[in-house]
């Protein structure tokens, strides 16, 4: 079964609906530009409900060692997800510091942008495959973009890996028949506005995840 993970999660309605609705992982995003940001104090008040329900994962965004810190004490993530340009030498580091599982967040937009999940396969817990996002975005991630799904088609790595970027509940079971990912992540294609995210969003995601 394709494991699911909500993204950008910021209420306790929504996130139960995650969690009632079977996602294997949940995500709060450290990072300020984000209409989801929240403050790892917030995430780890919120996000304490999911704890040994879903994996607990951090999004942020090269962030620096006193960030990354702050979070694994505070929020003690399962992973993190590195979805800037760090480097796989960063994403070692991040490791050893925050002792969380990492996943790294890969650009997509043509064949050629698989080149780095080679190199990175060895260093991370899953990899995900996201949109890249339009020209002069402020956000590298959560912009509903997508990408050609059949560029992953038949593509192998180490460990369970995502496809990300403009799913929803009426495209997610093509992007999964299509790419055979064994996870999906979204956030924007279960929100109402940006940062607003929609329980009955989330439930309808979620079964058409189940259902492909
Ligand atoms: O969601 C954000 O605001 C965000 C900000 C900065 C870095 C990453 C971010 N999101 C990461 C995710 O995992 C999103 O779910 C992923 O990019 C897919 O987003 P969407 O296309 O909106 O489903």
């Amino acid at each position: 079964m394709t494991s699911v993970k909500i993204c950008g999660l910021t209420t306790p309605e929504t996130l139960d609906a995650a969690l009632a609705g079977g996602a294997a992982f949940v995500g709060a995003v450290i990072f300020p530009k984000s209409p989801r940001h929240l403050d790892p104090l917030h995430a780890a008040a919120l996000f304490e409900r999911a704890r040994g329900r879903a994996g607990v994962v951090a999004v942020t965004v090269d962030a620096d060692d006193a960030l990354l810190t702050e979070i694994a004490l505070i929020l003690k993530p399962d992973l993190l997800q590195l979805h800037g340009a760090e480097t796989p030498a960063r994403a070692e580091q991040v490791r050893t510091l925050t002792g969380a599982g990492i996943i790294k967040a890969l650009p997509i937009r043509v064949h050629e942008d698989f080149a780095e999940a080679e190199v990175w396969d060895a260093f991370v817990d899953h990899l995900m495959f996201d949109a890249k996002p339009p020209e002069g975005s402020d956000l590298p991630g959560g912009v509903g973009a997508r990408f050609d799904w059949t560029l992953l088609a038949d593509r192998a790595f180490r460990h369970p890996w995502f496809v990300a970027g403009g799913l929803n509940p009426g495209n997610v079971a093509e992007a999964i028949t299509i790419s055979g990912a064994p996870a999906v992540d979204v956030s924007s294609g279960v929100e109402t506005a940006p940062g607003v995210k929609d329980s009955a969003l989330i439930a309808a995601f979620l079964e058409a995840a189940r259902s492909a």
